[in-house]
């Protein structure tokens, strides 16, 4: 599904990304961890288009990326959440959910107007799916509300909501659990992992929640500075002894 090739990216004096390379392949569960500024971000930022490496490639369904504008990516079928909730919030769970579907949208803007033909279909269909994903996320009493009155953990899971609208065949999850409570960490695990299991969409996620990411992922990818450390099983990574030096023994060395 997806084939990051040796990317480096630099942005004037800082190294971001240093020489990074990993495969996900289909139905899988892929993170990459790391202490803060490590390059997380920056490799879903080159993925999903936001910035163009200066070396290396990206393949995602078998076509070299690397440079493409982000919203052709993303129609492709890349999509991604954000650390910060990235919604509309003065608009209702439901009407959030079917925005997410605009990219499949065909009709024109005169057919829209008439709500005639292709346009009413294609209406139709994006509201079955966004009740299809209410049902899946577990969104049923909140449907009909602004997205700005509901609680934290529940817009997150709108997020993810809206980028399933999409129907991707990839899935970049930035720190999903960032900020949230024990109920609502586990409650968004679970549905990472039906996303998974029952959809079968592939997902790097990004997190520097180590217990999360042991759960949860098939394959981990540990940077430090914008390098590879170690790459393998959670359990693997989790005690390769480069990770946990990373961890441990760089706090003062960042500061
Ligand atoms: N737009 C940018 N301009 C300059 N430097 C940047 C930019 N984006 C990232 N960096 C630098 O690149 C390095 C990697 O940052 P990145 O945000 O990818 O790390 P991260 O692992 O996601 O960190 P965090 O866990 O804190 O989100 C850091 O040193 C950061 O300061």
């Amino acid at each position: 599904m997806l084939a990051v090739e040796d990317v480096h990216l630099r942005f004037d004096g800082v190294t971001a990304i240093d020489g990074v390379s990993f495969e996900v392949g289909p139905a899988e569960l892929f993170a990459v961890i790391g202490p803060n500024g490590a390059g997380k971000t920056s490799v879903f930022n080159v993925i999903s288009g936001v910035y163009r490496p200066q070396r290396g490639r990206v393949r995602f369904l078998g076509e070299d990326i690397a440079g493409r504008r982000p919203h052709r990516i993303a129609a492709m079928g890349l999509a991604r959440t954000f650390q910060n909730v990235e919604l509309f919030h003065n608009l209702t769970v439901l009407d959030n959910l079917m925005l997410g579907r605009h990219c499949h949208f065909r009709y024109g803007a005169l057919a829209a107007l008439a709500w005639l033909g292709r346009a009413r279909r294609e209406e139709l269909a994006a509201r079955a799916r966004a009740e299809d994903i209410v049902d899946f996320l577990e969104l049923e009493a909140w449907r009909r509300h602004p997205v700005r009155l509901l609680p934290y953990g529940i817009q997150k899971r709108v997020e993810l909501g809206r980028a399933l609208a999409m129907e991707p065949r990839l899935l970049l999850l930035d720190e999903p659990v960032a900020g949230m409570n024990l109920e609502e960490t586990e409650d968004m695990a679970r549905f990472v992992l039906d996303v998974r299991d029952e959809l079968g969409v592939p997902m790097v996620l990004v997190d520097h929640d180590m217990g999360l990411v042991m759960d949860l992922a098939d394959r981990v990818l540990a940077l430090d500075f914008g390098r590879p450390v170690a790459c393998g099983t959670p359990e693997r990574v989790q005690g390769d002894p480069e990770v946990i030096r990373a961890y441990l023994g760089g706090e003062e060395d960042r500061s």
